[in-house]
């Protein structure tokens, strides 16, 4: 039926690193022009990790420069998911926070392996730092205004059954049926004549996708001056250590 599978794969963690954003972003590129393919499942092929977000070496210690080239690729790959054409249905089988989260929730439909350790969320607060309006505008676009904000402000993750009770996934399925579930979701969501259905993602997501869309470089400006902080720059290499002393 045209369904192709991505598979993130940067072990161990699936952090989105440049290289990462820019594969990824390439490999949807030729999928959209590729007429055979109508739908995509994204999943992990990192065990228990859908994505640890964004890549953190990547926003620490680096150049003006680098955080500009950076931050670029994030706002392309978010842009190229929440307007694809294609059917894009998470098949999330990990850990996804922040940025990983952020992903699964450009998707048009998302199915959650139910492992209690499998929490997500956009949890940017907890690292000292701040999701930017358009990773807000995708949370409040899916669960709601009210939960977006507590779920914003303390960072929450949540475990599959809440994340579910808050709308923030559509499925909560034994793991080893995620990947099945996902397909048989696309094949109810490939039954709708595309062009009617990508008219109406279209009028549904617009608007929020503009609002980057015109004023991307000024965003990137707000990026560089953040991160730049050397308070900020404390608090990711804080965070950063912490997550390398986890194993000491
Ligand atoms: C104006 C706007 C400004 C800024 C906006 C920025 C928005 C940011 C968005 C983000 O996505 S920030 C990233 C948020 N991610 C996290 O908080 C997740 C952090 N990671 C974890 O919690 C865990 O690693 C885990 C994903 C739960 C996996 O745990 P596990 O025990 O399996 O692995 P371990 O913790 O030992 O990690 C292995 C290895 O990977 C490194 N690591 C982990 N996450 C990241 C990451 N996001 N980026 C880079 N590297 C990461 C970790 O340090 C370990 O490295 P080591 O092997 O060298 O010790």
């Amino acid at each position: 039926m045209g369904v192709a599978v991505i598979k993130l794969k940067n072990p161990p963690v699936n952090s989105l690193s440049l290289e990462v954003l820019t594969e990824f972003v390439i490999s949807l590129e030729k999928l959209e022009n590729d007429k055979t393919f109508r739908g995509v499942i994204v999943t992990s092929d990192c065990p228990g990790i859908f994505s640890a977000g964004l890549d953190l070496t990547e926003m620490c210690g680096k150049s003006q420069a680098h955080y500009a080239e950076y931050w670029r690729a994030v706002q392309e790959l978010w842009l190229r998911l929440y307007l694809s054409n294609l059917v894009l249905i998470a098949a999330i089988n990990g850990v996804s926070p922040a940025g990983g989260c952020l992903m699964s929730l450009t998707c048009d439909y998302r199915v959650l392996a139910d492992n209690p350790k499998y929490n997500m969320g956009l949890n940017e607060t907890l690292l000292g730092i701040v999701a930017p309006s358009w990773f807000k505008d995708t949370l409040v676009n899916t669960v709601g205004h009210r939960t977006a904000e507590r779920a914003l402000q303390l960072g929450l993750l949540f475990p599959p059954a809440e994340a579910l009770r808050v709308g923030m996934v559509d499925q909560v399925v034994p793991e080893d049926q995620v990947h099945s579930t996902a397909l048989s979701v696309m094949a109810q969501w490939l039954a709708v004549p595309d062009h009617a259905r990508q008219l109406t993602k279209n009028l549904m997501r617009k608007p929020t996708a503009d609002r980057l869309v015109k004023q991307r470089d000024a965003d990137i400006q707000y990026f560089l001056r953040f991160i730049s902080r050397d308070s900020i720059q404390k608090s990711l290499r804080v965070y950063l250590d912490k997550l390398r002393q986890k194993k000491g």
